[in-house]
């Protein structure tokens, strides 16, 4: 798995692969890595996928109890903090869990990062998975505060394009998106081999 998010000034952008292995088999190359908690709220997916799957609903059924007691949606710090004491709970009993939570509210655009070891960890730029180190690389040389739209889901995809080429557990389809303070939206979803002969063709027209 590759999963990133980073915080610029148009808000946050979130992009992942879709792929899910068992070994060296695939068990499906179509996984929904970014899931929807509430229309402020996005998590990302990396780790054990029952794990991942199961404790990501968990989460959202607080974030909605939360939300009908209190008349008001969670805060990203709140929702962030209910997920690593959880986790937490059940430190040193073999989870593994890599989430990311991307929202927006009353403080603005916030991204926390929490582990298996329930460890919550705020900042501006993340990659999760067994890919992400291939996409720091394209990542941190891309990265500026002050992108365009354009110019941060273009970054997010091709770092993730990158993590998929050469990491055997990351592949599928590169799903994009981008909160705004007026909520998440769905930017984009490219199957990797389609990006790999677009940035191929650039390449070719770029050198002759
Ligand atoms: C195909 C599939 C599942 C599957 O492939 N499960 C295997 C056993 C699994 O958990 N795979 C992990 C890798 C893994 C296997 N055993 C582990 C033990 C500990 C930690 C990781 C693992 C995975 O793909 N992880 C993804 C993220 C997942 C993908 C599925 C959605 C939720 C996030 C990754 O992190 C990368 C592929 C790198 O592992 C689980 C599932 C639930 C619902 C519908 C389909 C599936």
């Amino acid at each position: 798995t590759t999963t990133l998010g980073f915080q610029y000034q148009g808000g946050i952008v979130l992009a992942v692969d879709s792929r899910a292995t068992g070994g060296q088999f695939i068990g499906s190359s179509t996984m929904k890595k970014i899931v929807e908690i509430n229309d402020y709220l996005l998590g990302t997916l990396a780790g054990g996928a029952a794990d991942c799957v199961y404790w990501d609903r968990v989460l959202a059924k607080q974030c909605r109890t939360y939300e009908l007691r209190n008349r008001e949606r969670i805060s990203i710090a709140a929702a962030s903090k209910l997920l690593s004491n959880m986790i937490y709970n059940f430190k040193g009993m073999g989870l593994s869990i890599g989430m990311m939570l991307a929202g927006w509210d009353k403080r603005g655009p916030s991204l926390y990062y929490v582990d298996s070891e329930g460890a919550r960890t705020p900042g501006k730029v993340f990659s999760v998975g067994s890919g992400s180190i291939y996409a720091f690389g394209a990542l941190d040389s891309g990265y500026r505060w002050d992108l365009t739209d354009e110019e941060a889901y273009e970054l997010g995809r091709r770092s993730i394009y990158h993590a998929t080429h050469r990491d055997a557990y990351s592949g599928g389809i590169v799903r994009v998106y981008h909160m705004k303070s007026t909520g998440w939206v769905h930017i984009s979803d490219q199957d990797c081999k389609d990006l790999h002969y677009m940035y191929q063709e650039q390449k070719e027209k770029g050198l002759n």
